[in-house]
């Protein structure tokens, strides 16, 4: 945990924890975080140690079985959680589903989730794919993100949103939003997929019941790391889990025939956590345990800030997209420009890794753990050399890759 010992200033003493390859200036740990220095000898030693000596003894002996909770513990403090509400496991898709059908269930008379156009599609496909199953007669509504509170009334089941928009890098007013619909009694489900690690988030203080989110991000947990589920403690035994997976189960090693939900968040555990990428993830809070979030929001801002007014004098074909006001935005700061796709692979090419957005968004993530200013900077005079000379027209620069 972060006590003022053992906390690490952020920038000076967590860059040199990670693998940042020379030449390169990463702006894309809002995707993908970098890679720990220390997660390979991490998971090195679980394979070797516990996995290849231990054997499946580890499940008791290494504490395989209790991860998806003791990790879940260490990412409740970044998101202001109480203790034991938190669980690890799956992916996001998976976790917001688990989340939507258990608060749809604890509003049966109402029929309408809300959510927004800046959700991330996985969200929305979730949504409709449990409705589908759920054949109940609901309906997914989708206003814009600046409508939502206005669209809030009796009516809604369960406002499902994104807090920060994985485009534009707008950021709802989670408490505001939470006591709104708390008062219109509707259930909240949160994906914080763009909040944990990017800001400080409280979810207790608010009185969120739900919210889910994944660790490859900022949380540099590595490309598949498994996603989080919170509950809360006044739902958690009450919340039926849609997907009553064995690991759920109150009593798995009973092997019973008939499914009974473990006590509390455990009973969205499903199926069996991967071991491997838990270590990793390990690996990663160590250093996120030592850190303060409200340090790194306030670099992240001074850095944002930084990016948007530098680009701003030197490429004004760029239109900044995300909110001015440091409120109302996460950590990324982006752009629309009509030929986006190849001005991000002409960024790219030349070192500095931002990613696109259909149709037109840059997005550079700003992540303080390994971004500072120097790296700021560089960035800035590369985005100036792509537009000033137009570097972006070179038709190499507009193959278009599966993933962008
Ligand atoms: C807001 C949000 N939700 C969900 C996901 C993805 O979920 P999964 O980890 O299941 O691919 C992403 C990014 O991929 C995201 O940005
Ligand atoms: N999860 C991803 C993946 O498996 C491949 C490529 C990108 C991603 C992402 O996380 C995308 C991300 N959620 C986004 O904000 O667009």
């Amino acid at each position: 945990m972060s006590t003022t010992e053992n906390r690490l200033r952020v920038y000076e003493q967590t860059k040199p924890l990670f693998n940042i390859p020379d030449g390169v200036t990463y702006l894309d740990g809002n995707s993908l975080g970098p890679l720990p220095l220390s997660t390979a000898d991490r998971m090195g030693r679980v394979i070797q140690q516990q996995w290849g000596v231990e054997l499946i003894r580890a499940w008791n002996t290494a504490g395989w079985y209790v991860q998806p909770r003791k990790l879940g513990d260490r990412i409740a403090r970044l998101i202001g959680a109480e203790t034991g509400s938190v669980t690890v496991g799956d992916t996001l898709s998976l976790k917001v589903y688990q989340a939507l059908s258990a608060a749809l269930e604890m509003n049966r008379d109402r029929k309408i989730v809300l959510s927004d156009t800046g959700n991330f599609p996985t969200d929305l496909y979730m949504a409709e794919g449990l409705i589908a199953t759920l054949g109940r007669g609901h309906q997914l509504r989708l206003v814009r993100p600046e409508e939502i509170e206005e669209s809030l009334s009796e009516e809604i089941a369960v406002l499902y949103i994104t807090e920060v928009d994985y485009r534009t890098g707008r950021r709802h007013n989670m408490a505001e939003l939470t006591a709104r619909a708390h008062a219109l009694g509707i259930v909240t489900v949160w994906d914080l997929a763009h909040s944990t690690g990017a800001l400080p988030v409280d979810l207790a203080r608010v009185g969120a019941d739900f919210a889910a989110g994944c660790t490859y991000k900022y949380l540099n947990g590595g490309p598949g790391a498994p996603a989080f589920l919170y509950i809360a403690p006044r739902h958690a035994d009450h919340a039926r889990p849609a997907l009553s997976g064995w690991m759920g189960h109150a009593k798995p090693f009973a092997f019973d025939l008939g499914y009974a939900p473990a006590v509390g968040i455990e009973r969205m555990r499903i199926g069996t956590p991967p071991v491997l990428a838990m270590a990793a993830l390990e690996a990663s809070l160590d250093i996120w345990d030592r850190i303060d979030m409200h340090e790194v929001r306030a670099r992240s801002l001074e850095l944002a800030d930084l990016l948007i007014g530098e680009v701003e004098r030197l490429c004004p074909q760029l239109r900044l997209v995300t909110p001015r006001s440091h409120e109302e935005r996460g950590s990324q700061v982006s752009f629309a420009f009509e030929r986006g796709y190849a001005a991000m692979q002409a960024l790219i090419a030349h070192g500095v890794i931002g990613d696109f957005r259909a149709p037109d968004i840059m997005r550079f993530g700003i992540t303080p753990l390994y971004i500072g200013k120097a790296e700021v900077m560089r960035a800035i005079e590369v985005i100036e050399r792509v537009f000033t000379r137009e570097l972006w027209r070179r038709p190499e620069y507009d193959v278009v890759h599966a993933v962008t």
